[in-house]
């Protein structure tokens, strides 16, 4: 099934990264996020399997033929009887409170052992050819468990182009005019006036709305906000010390004559924050070591950025490739700014960089 106009694609996205984050948000209120650390050391919740096994669901009922890059393995909960069970309660139990709504996406998954089946769709190895879709279903996981920003990150390729992406942000600002503060990364919470929905589809634009409880609520355009002086800008990192160097990005911001501080927090709510001008920058810079970005990671944001006026490259200028598989095979680090003031951004990541 498809839609020349991908209004479709679009709408089941929105209502899945929708249903998903009900689920995030009940994790994210509790003590314990049921938390297990994967094979490469990195954490990974009851949230992120239940969020995951939701949209999987919500894709395959819509579009049975589509094929699917997701995070997350059922490994671990097949193995966990206990961790499984929780997360079984927690899917039984998430429905959008939009009867309408929850039948579009097909309704209940019939058993904890479909549910693991339904995780495990999420393996496909990627490519340059077909539609694929690229689900982060708790991006920024480590601030979730600190209470910091997450998103819950969906994208569509189509023949390895970003077709259609969506970030369900349930901890910023519905306000798309609320400036970045210093602290947004820190003690996030999800109450009244928090929680936004950003969408794209390629060639018509970004919105956000907010993220709602029933029916989707209507869009607004969203668009970069426009520099007229580079040293002003407001520069988003990552709070990760681990994920970009953050002495290449404050060397970079003082070449740029930038004196703010950086606005740390967690996943892509960076591209989500720049895309509707509460930021302007997005720098991540590669680390010594050799780690390798994945899709999920950037797909949708991607896609939002370009779509509100920016232009996304790494670290030397080269558009994220997301046609190479699961991971970016080809590039290093992410650089996101408005269209027109990226080459003289770019030119200081590289004469930082390239001076080291
Ligand atoms: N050494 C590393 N360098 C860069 N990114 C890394 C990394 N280790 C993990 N990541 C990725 O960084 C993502 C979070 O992004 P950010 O640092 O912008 O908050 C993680 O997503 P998950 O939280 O979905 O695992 C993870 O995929
Ligand atoms: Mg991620
Ligand atoms: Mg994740
Ligand atoms: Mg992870």
């Amino acid at each position: 099934m498809s839609s020349p106009d991908y209004a479709q694609e679009l709408r089941i996205a929105l209502l899945a990264v929708q249903r998903a984050t009900l689920l995030t948000k009940t994790v994210f209120h509790n003590n314990a996020k049921g938390t297990l650390d994967k094979a490469d050391a990195s954490p990974v919740t009851i949230g992120d399997f239940g969020a995951q096994a939701l949209i999987i669901s919500a894709l395959q009922h819509n579009f049975p033929n589509d094929e699917i890059v997701a995070e997350e393995e059922a490994k671990d909960l097949r193995e966990n009887e206990r961790v499984r069970a929780t997360v079984w309660e927690l899917v039984k139990n998430t429905k959008l409170s939009d009867a309408a709504g929850e039948k579009e996406l097909g309704g209940a998954i019939q058993s904890p052992e479909a549910m693991l089946d339904i995780i495990d769709k999420g393996d496909s190895k990627g490519g340059r050819s077909g539609r694929i879709w690229a689900i982060d279903p708790i991006d920024g996981t480590k601030g979730f468990l600190r209470g910091g920003q997450y998103a819950v990150c969906l994208a569509l390729m189509v023949d390895g182009d970003v077709k259609v992406g969506v970030l369900g942000c349930p901890n910023l600002p519905v306000n798309d005019s609320e400036p970045l503060t210093e602290d947004i990364g820190a003690d996030a919470t999800d109450a009244e006036g928090k929680g936004v929905l950003f969408s794209a589809i390629l060639g018509q634009g970004a919105a956000s709305r907010p993220l709602q409880k029933g029916a989707l609520a209507d869009p607004s355009k969203i668009t970069m906000k426009p520099i007229t002086n580079i040293s002003d800008a407001t520069f988003c990192e990552s709070v990760e010390a681990g994920h970009s160097s953050q002495g290449d990005a404050a060397a970079i911001a003082k070449k740029l004559g930038i004196t703010k501080n950086s606005v740390r927090m967690d996943s892509q709510a960076k591209y989500g924050s720049i895309a509707r001008g509460a930021g302007d920058l997005y720098l991540r810079l590669p680390t010594s070591k050799s780690y390798v970005e994945k899709i999920w990671d950037h797909a949708a944001g991607d896609l939002i950025v370009r779509e509100a006026g920016g232009q996304v490259t790494d670290a030397e200028n080269k558009r994220l490739d997301f046609s190479q598989g699961r991971r970016l095979e080809v590039n290093k680090g992410v650089v996101a700014a408005p269209k027109d003031v990226h080459p003289h951004v770019i030119e200081a990541v590289m004469s930082v960089l390239g001076s080291k």
